[in-house]
């Protein structure tokens, strides 16, 4: 097992020069540690500036200010045969694969080998077709194959010249749910087996979910909030976050409420459908009787459900309630440590 190696982003910015001049900040001061050997997810919306710092550790970009180390090589520095030797040492799977579609899967995984001039190549590929479940595909053609064939092609090849980083870019963004969680549960074995530091970017917060161990959550060029997932979903400060939060829950309203509900409150009486979340011990507060005994109201229950992050609960319940005491019930509820969004009303 290759020791793994931190990734350390100190305030790094980059700017992309524009016609006009004026440059577009992608980056903007990130300061960033991702623990050697851990999973770490960063996740933002599109445009968040999320590719440009992955692909700041691998030196496929440059900053504009600031370093990027991985280990103890200067990434931004690096030129000629030092980046040649980091590049070896951190992997990168893609969300369009980009494997070569007229080599075989063989061949697709020996390409980095053959680069580096390895001679060992035939031997290392069917350890790798084994380490990613590929066996017996060795002689397919990349469009004789799955989606989620095509990614573990791609892991395959990512780990060919054993690297201490695993780079991912939205690596299940094109694949189907369950394929989704095949791959990523196969990264997280990769992790767990050759130790290596595993960097991921995405929009999706499932993945975070089901794998990182670490968060970074990125907003206009800007990391906003960071550290252990469950920590910081558990007391989520920043409004992006929270939005992230509130969106990953697997329970749907009723199709009788959905089709009734609408964005503004309705004129005369009505009832307000909110999403109540809660993390970590919240998730068994007797939230509703609260409401019910300390505030009077009356709450009736739509939906609900908790799941987990990594292997902490997670809550979420879709209730209804007088529009005009849903400001009190909401107050009442963050105050507890709870989120709270009010989704629509139906009269
Ligand atoms: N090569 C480039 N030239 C000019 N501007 C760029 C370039 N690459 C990215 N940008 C700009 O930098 C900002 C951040 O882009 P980036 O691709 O890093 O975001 P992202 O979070 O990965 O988005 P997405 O999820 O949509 O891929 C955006 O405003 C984008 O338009």
């Amino acid at each position: 097992m290759s020791v793994a190696v931190p990734i350390r982003f100190d305030t790094v910015s980059k700017v992309w020069p524009q016609r006009d001049g004026q440059g577009v900040r992608a980056l903007d001061g990130v300061t960033l540690d991702v623990p050697a050997g851990a999973i770490t997810g960063i996740i933002g919306r599109s445009g968040a500036g999320k590719s440009t710092l992955l692909r700041m550790a691998n030196g496929l970009e440059r900053p504009t200010a600031g370093t990027v180390r991985v280990g103890e090589a200067d990434v931004g520095r690096a030129s000629g045969a030092a980046l040649r030797a980091i590049r070896r040492d951190v992997g990168m799977i893609f969300q369009h694969f980009n494997l070569l579609a007229n080599r075989t899967v063989a061949g697709n995984i020996a390409l980095p080998l053959e680069i580096a001039g390895r001679r060992d190549a035939a031997g290392r590929v069917g350890e790798l077709a084994r380490l990613v479940g590929l066996d017996g595909l060795l002689d397919r053609y990349p469009a004789e194959l799955s989606g989620g064939q095509k990614q573990r092609v791609g892991i395959a090849r990512a780990l060919a010249t054993g690297p201490r980083v695993l780079l991912s870019d939205e690596a299940t963004s094109a694949l189907d749910p369950e394929t989704t969680r095949s791959v990523l549960a196969l990264l997280s074995d990769i992790n767990a087996q050759l130790g290596l530091t595993i960097l991921l970017i995405t929009h999706e917060m499932a993945v975070v979910r089901q794998i990182c161990s670490h968060v970074a959550v990125i907003e206009a060029g800007r990391i906003v909030e960071a550290g252990e997932t469950y920590r910081v979903f558990s007391a989520p400060a920043h409004a992006v976050t929270r939005s992230f939060l509130t969106g990953i829950t697997t329970i749907a309203l009723p199709r009788f409420v959905a089709e009734r509900m609408t964005e503004t409150r309705p004129q005369g009486p009505s009832q307000a459908v909110m999403q109540v979340t809660f993390v970590g011990q919240h998730a068994t507060d007797p939230m509703l009787s609260r409401l019910t005994r300390d505030l009077g109201l009356d709450v009736n229950i739509l939906a609900g459900a908790i799941e987990e992050i990594g292997p902490r609960p997670f809550g979420n319940l879709l209730v209804a309630l007088d529009a005009g005491q849903a400001g009190q019930a909401a107050a009442e509820l963050e105050r507890h440590g709870m989120l709270t969004r009010v989704l629509g009303y139906v009269a």
